[in-house]
């Protein structure tokens, strides 16, 4: 199962195409349209993560998880935030 990313390893490749900001990445395309569209991105995975859990059962919940923690990341990069900065918190 070594090809499992991990929420960290996720953190690490995003925050590595927000330096090189590759073409053809999305998360690149996402950090230019800024923090108003990618907190409506957080928001409607957020919605579909609810809903999902709730009338769609655990696998969709998860997968609808999985793009909430993404847009988490991007918001988080978008906004100069560190995972130290939100550890510091949990
Ligand atoms: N984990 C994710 C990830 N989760 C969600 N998303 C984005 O979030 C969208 C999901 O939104 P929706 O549910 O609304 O689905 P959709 O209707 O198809 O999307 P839209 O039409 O709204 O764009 C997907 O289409 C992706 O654009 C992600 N995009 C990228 N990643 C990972 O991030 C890394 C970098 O990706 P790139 O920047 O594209 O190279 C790679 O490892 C990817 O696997």
């Amino acid at each position: 199962m070594s090809n499992v990313k991990t929420f960290e390893g996720l953190w690490a490749e995003l925050s590595e195409k927000a330096a090189a900001r590759p073409e053809g990445s999305g998360t690149v395309l996402l950090l230019e349209a800024g923090t108003h569209a990618i907190g409506k991105k957080l928001v409607e995975e957020a919605a579909e993560s609810w809903m999902a859990a709730e009338h769609e059962g655990p696998e969709r919940a998860a997968e609808e998880i999985s793009q909430l923690l993404y847009h988490a990341q991007v918001l988080m990069l978008a906004n100069g935030i560190a995972l130290h900065d939100v550890y510091a918190h949990l």
